[in-house]
């Protein structure tokens, strides 16, 4: 790949990329001194993996955009931030990372005013300030883009972008003054959405520029993202990484949490790691490697590459023929599958998201029947005509941890040894007569914990009080402990931290070890090529190529991705 595009570098200021003025058309300028020195372009945004951004310089006299002063956060017994302090430079992209549970979110979630700080000082631009409400955050010139978005699905973009801005830098906009700045704030950063499309019909990766020009739109000069690759495809995480440079490029302060070491190293300056509700560690980019801060973020070495035999996979267990599925409108969503699963092996599904993978495992699962086509597991074929649901699903061998866990795998306001048998809660030994055997319940919910280090160890908690990552290896950890025949998995580290990605693979692969045949979904091409013995490409509601795990490279994967080429194809 190319080198990236040198720095410019402006001879009045000791940036090194500065804040630019004028338009992309005009020509970029430095904003600082006016002179005819051009400032750095934005870097060709390549492929993530190798790419190398210039690093942010900071005049030493500025004060920091942010600096959090010993904060400190308890909810009952976990204390979820202790003396936290950390400064944030003007002007940079600055990681925030740690394992599940480590107070990222918590922290982030006081600097915007979603919680109050037990204690602890926040300043912005070195004055101190009290943030009570996301008000206040945003009177601060602090934005926040959440991982869920906080969009009004059957709004427009522009009705979304205004909704709740009334008060905001704009007073009272006309909506044809909001248009052209909502037309002004995509021009300059690179985020083009149509400003009258609803919401609800956009694609995810839109959405979220919806939800970051909402930020922009109400002025905030800091805006935090939490984990925002964690619904994007990789071409949409680069589309997004770009729209980050373009931010610091203008002179705003990014704060990007997010469990994707690559993505740290490739787009941010500085980098802070936390655990245990600490700052623990903090590292400038450019200094550091994935491995040292994989390091520091789980206290011990964790190995990056999964250690896996060969397979020993034994016959089909589930045998997928002709499979088609049609929207109410009847437009095909998935079109002639065919897949045979073995006990003892381990097939990915890769693909570009939104092109049937979805839809394959809710047939698989249950949750939806097929159009066409049938599906056997063991005697029960399941077509149309006959429908399985989830439930009878379970009772055939099958487990299933869906992509979306809050939808379909847990009830937020259960306690988690509630959501630890949610799907069993008919067996023994937590059904009784008439009520379920709490006892039993939290034993085992207890035993799951233990096993997969879900923190905190807590049975009686609420669902959604842990934190994504935990919520996830909860859920795996009560399907993957039914001993299933066969196992369905979507995305099965979205959220979760590396040490944890580390121990969940182990646990795949020692059940396809014991003979259970998994089928893993995932958006990850990383993940798909570590995991799978068999990767099938999904094109357009078809399976469009195969090819052995110990021969998919990430480059061929793209192309079959694409359909633009097939195995066998010169
Ligand atoms: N509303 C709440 N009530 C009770 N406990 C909470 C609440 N919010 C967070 N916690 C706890 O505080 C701790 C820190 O959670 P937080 O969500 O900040 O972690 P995180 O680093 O963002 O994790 P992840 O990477 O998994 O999102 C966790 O132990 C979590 O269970």
């Amino acid at each position: 790949m190319s080198s990236p595009a040198p720095l410019g570098r402006c001879p009045e200021t000791t940036f090194r990329r500065c804040r630019v003025e004028k338009s992309e058309a005009e020509g970029s300028r430095c904003g600082a001194s006016r002179s005819s020195t051009p400032c750095a372009p934005p870097p060709a945004f390549g492929h993530l993996p190798q790419l190398r951004w210039g690093r942010q310089e900071v005049p030493e006299t500025s004060p920091p955009a942010i600096e959090l002063r010993s904060i400190d956060k308890s909810f009952g017994a976990v204390r979820a931030n202790r003396d936290v302090s950390l400064q944030v430079a003007r002007g940079s992209i600055t990681g925030i990372i740690g394992e599940n549970g480590a107070g990222k979110s918590t922290l982030m979630s006081i600097l915007y005013g979603l919680y109050e700080a037990d204690s602890g000082e926040i300043y912005v631009d070195g004055r101190r300030v009290r943030i009570r409400s996301p008000r206040d955050a945003i009177a601060s010139g602090i934005g926040m883009v959440h991982q869920h978005f906080m969009l009004i699905d059957t709004f427009t973009v522009l009705e979304n972008v205004v909704l709740g801005a009334e008060a905001g830098p704009v007073l009272r906009p006309s909506l044809a003054a909001a248009r052209r700045e909502l037309d002004r704030l995509g021009r300059d950063y690179g985020l083009r959405v149509d400003p009258d499309a609803i919401v609800g019909t956009l694609p995810v990766s839109e959405q979220q520029r919806v939800e970051i020009l909402k930020v922009l739109y109400r002025g905030a000069r800091i805006l935090i993202l939490d984990e925002p690759s964690a619904v994007l495809t990789p071409q949409e995480t680069e589309q997004l990484f770009r729209i980050l440079q373009a931010l610091r490029a203008r002179g705003a302060t990014v704060i990007l949490i997010t469990h994707k070491l690559r993505e740290i190293m490739a787009v941010t300056d500085m980098v802070h790691v936390m655990r245990h509700g600490q700052v623990v560690a903090e590292r400038r980019t450019a200094e550091t490697s994935s491995a040292e801060l994989a390091e520091l973020m789980v206290g011990r070495k964790v190995r990056l590459a999964l250690d896996k035999t060969a397979p020993q996979a034994g016959t089909p267990v589930l045998r997928a023929r002709s499979i088609g599925l049609r929207d109410s409108r009847g437009v095909r969503l998935l079109d002639g599958i065919d897949l045979d699963l073995r006990a003892g092996e381990i097939v990915g599904i890769a693909g570009v998201s939104g092109n049937g993978q979805s839809e394959l495992l809710e047939v698989l699962a249950g949750i939806r029947a097929p159009s066409d086509g049938s599906l056997a597991i063991g005697e029960r074929v399941i077509d149309a005509a006959h429908p399985a649901d989830p439930a009878e699903m379970r009772a055939l061998g099958l487990a299933h941890v869906p992509e979306d866990r809050h939808r379909y795998a847990m009830v937020a306001p259960f306690a988690a040894n509630e959501t630890a048998i949610l799907g069993y809660h008919n067996e023994a030994p937590f059904s009784g007569t008439c009520l379920l055997h709490h006892r039993a319940m939290v034993g085992h919910c207890a035993e799951l914990m233990d096993g997969y280090d879900v923190r905190p160890r807590q049975p009686a908690l609420r669902s959604s009080s842990f934190s994504g990552g935990n919520q996830q290896k909860l859920i795996l950890a009560r399907e993957i402990a039914t001993r299933p025949r066969i196992l369905l998995v979507g995305q099965p580290t979205r959220g979760v931290d590396i040490g944890a990605i580390e121990f969940i693979h182990r646990q795949l692969v020692a059940a396809r070890d014991a003979g259970c045949a998994i089928l893993v979904v995932s958006v990850e091409l990383d993940e798909v090529m570590a995991l799978a013995d068999r990767i099938l490409v999904m094109f357009g509601g078809r399976i469009v190529g195969e090819v052995a795990g110990d021969a998919a490279d990430e480059r061929t994967l793209g192309l079959m991705m694409a359909n633009v080429w097939k195995p066998g194809e010169t």
